[in-house]
């Protein structure tokens, strides 16, 4: 008869909430070996640090807030694995596969889940909001409890969520930081030094601590004495009192605590409950807690590892060439080169290929936090002041800086390059996390020029020219993963480079950036057919080539595909120049259909979509055949 751990005996947080304070070390101990056995062998990734580091501060507060009724929203959501192991999903051997657990919180899994995008900083907002909503409807008992990093905390959306939740003095909001010092890499700005210095008062608890042990509560000394002790401890909270930044917003404060100390953490909550109204209980964690090859992991705390072996923590390193690593050494040549190219983070050096840069050129680099929107912004005083900034950024979170990179940006027509990593369809990470917008909103922005590298070869070149506008912003963008094998060309028409050309003009294809591959490889099978093929990368996708309505009057039908969603992309953009040139060729688009996608692998989202050679070939060559226009994909 197998022993049932603790862990599988909690079933839900009632099971939690009858635990004896001395069993939850154990319980920490199995969630812990868990999380590690789970993400060191999931093919489909994993947040590791994040989830190890609030193993204690999960416990605490489904031990201390009545979920679902009392809602608990975790921010960015990558640190949600615990809740999900106390709220009833243990099955993490499904964690990111396509149909098993999504790497998030999702509503469909449970009623204990509210927030499913998984973009920083917006979790102070749901919160102000939701406990407006409560008040409104005489629920005004029920706690909201936002749950936010310290990096989240770096995003300008915090602050204005603060800024108003502090106004709801009758309001039960209590806002949980998870203050780890990190967000991939350590926490850069005043938020992350006032946090640290915050942190540093860890020892002014414990100083009070031992006053409170050491003077006795009633003065069984002379009274001179126990003044002078009290003086001692006035002096010490003077001194170490965490400046009071949070306390002069108007909202209460109870910390720093200890965020693995679980009885620590429930007292505090607990004493915020009482409170009745905004507090912050400000916990201090370590990413990666409690498994040494994650804490010990400087560079990231194991935030999203990938395989490793969990014995020896080693990570198992990606086999191939990323598009990412194509970028960066691409931009340490550039940096070499022009010294007035700067490149700047938004908290993700990393990730999105910039740390060579950084190595090189650090006074050159610059990390603003999780905060988009500044990065757009300060690129473009950058740019007033005569530099040309690099902004690196995963396309999906672009979205959050459109109105930056439109009206502070483009309308000042200012030499800012944004380049777009994870572009088109990421998979694993969710429906928040695809880069599928981008190719449509930057249609709108004046003057932006779009462009998308459809391997290695024309990443280096079109970064090249990117950085080569001065009179205007450009956007350069490519997918997650291994960079495309060079895809050459036979000609070119304008700027465009022709890849295939094959039979009589039937149908041209206009392929977007790695899209190319994937048409070359369909025009085979659709000439095999006896269906005259031209297959053409426009290689900027905005504004489009001059020559392209000529090249299309020459065949029948023109295929637009992109890895990007249908509505407003390049295939619309196609569409309008030839209606604008005269040309009546009909234009069909394939690409990502206009819903949010579930988490899958990208191959097999992209299978799905029909945004393979052979699923491109079927639908070219069957509508063809029976001299149809082509239908669009719906799927
Ligand atoms: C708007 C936005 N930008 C970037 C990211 C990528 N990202 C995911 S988690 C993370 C770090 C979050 O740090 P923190 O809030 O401190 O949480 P921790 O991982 O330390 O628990 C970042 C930058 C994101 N999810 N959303
Ligand atoms: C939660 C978050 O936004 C990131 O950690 C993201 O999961 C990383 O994605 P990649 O694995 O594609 O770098
Ligand atoms: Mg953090």
């Amino acid at each position: 008869m197998t022993r049932v751990t603790l862990l599988e005996s909690i079933r839900g947080p009632e099971d939690l909430k009858r635990l004896a304070p001395e069993q939850l070390p154990q319980l920490a101990g199995e969630i812990r070996d868990l999380l590690v056995t789970a993400v060191s062998t999931s093919k489909n990734g994993g947040h590791l640090g994040p989830n190890l580091g609030v193993v204690e501060l999960t416990i605490a507060l489904h031990r201390v807030f009545d979920s679902p009724r009392d809602r608990i929203l975790f921010d960015t959501g990558h640190q949600a694995y615990v809740h999900k192991l106390l709220t009833g999903r243990q099955d993490f051997g499904t964690l990111r596969q396509a149909g098993g657990l999504s790497g998030y919180p999702s509503q469909a899994e449970s009623e204990h889940d509210v927030i499913e995008n998984s973009h920083a900083s917006t979790a102070l907002s749901y919160a102000d909001g939701l406990a407006k909503a409560y008040q409104l409807r005489g629920e005004g008992d029920r706690f909201v409890v936002p749950f936010i990093g310290d990096g989240a905390l770096t995003g300008g959306m915090a602050w204005e969520a603060l800024n108003n939740i502090a106004a709801g003095k009758d309001r039960k909001v209590v806002i949980v930081v998870n203050d780890n010092g990190r967000s991939y890499s350590p926490t850069i700005g005043g938020l992350a030094s006032h946090l640290a210095d915050l942190r540093m008062t860890r020892g002014y608890e414990h100083a009070l601590d031992l006053i409170k042990r050491t003077v006795p509560r009633t003065p069984v000394v002379g009274p001179m004495a126990y003044e002078a002790l009290h003086g001692i401890k006035k002096g010490i909270k003077d001194i170490l009192q965490p400046q009071a930044m949070f306390e002069d917003l108007g909202l209460k404060y109870l910390g720093p605590i200890d965020g693995h100390d679980e009885e620590a953490v429930e007292h505090a909550l607990r004493k915020a409950k009482d409170f009745g109204e905004p507090v912050i209980v400000h916990c201090i964690t370590r990413k990666g807690f409690g498994y040494a090859p994650a804490e010990n992991d400087e560079e990231e705390a194991f935030h999203a590892p990938g395989l490793f072996d969990a014995a020896t923590g080693r990570k198992l390193a990606k086999s191939s060439r990323t598009w990412t690593n194509a970028f960066s050494e691409e931009l340490v040549a550039l940096g070499a080169e022009r010294p007035d190219v700067v490149a700047i983070t938004a908290a993700m050096l990393h990730p999105t290929g910039l740390a060579a840069f950084a190595e090189a050129y650090p006074e050159r680099t610059f990390d603003v936090g999780i905060a988009e929107q500044h990065a757009v912004t300060s690129a473009a005083g950058l740019a007033f002041g005569g530099m040309h900034p690099v902004v690196a950024v995963y396309a999906t979170f672009l979205n959050r800086a459109f109105d930056q990179l439109l009206m502070d940006v483009a309308l000042h027509r200012l030499p800012v390059t944004v380049v777009l990593d994870r572009a088109g369809v990421t998979g694993d990470d969710g429906p928040s996390h695809n880069g599928m917008w981008d190719m449509s909103i930057l249609q709108v922005v004046p003057g932006l020029r779009v462009a998308a590298p459809r391997d290695g070869v024309r990443l280096t070149e079109l970064l090249r020219e990117a950085v080569g506008v001065a009179d205007g912003p450009t956007a350069l963008r490519f997918p997650k993963g291994p960079v495309a094998e060079e895809v050459p060309a036979i000609d070119r028409v304008g700027g465009m480079d022709v890849l295939v050309r094959s039979g009589e003009r039937d149908v041209l294809i206009v392929a977007a950036g790695p899209m190319a591959g994937v048409a070359v490889e369909a025009a085979r099978t659709i000439d095999a057919h006896g269906i005259g093929v031209t297959v053409v990368d426009p290689r900027w996708v905005k504004p489009l080539d001059a020559a392209l309505p000529g090249l299309a009057a020459e065949h029948r039908v023109v295929a637009v595909v992109e890895d990007n969603c249908r509505v407003g992309g390049v295939g619309d953009a196609v569409a309008r120049a030839l209606r604008d040139a005269d040309v009546d060729v009909p234009v069909r688009t394939f690409g990502i259909p206009d819903r949010f996608l579930d988490h899958a692998k990208r191959a097999q989202l992209l299978t799905d979509m029909g945004l393979t050679p052979q699923g491109l070939a079927r639908e070219i060559t069957a509508a063809t055949a029976r001299d149809e226009v082509l239908a669009p994909t719906e799927s």
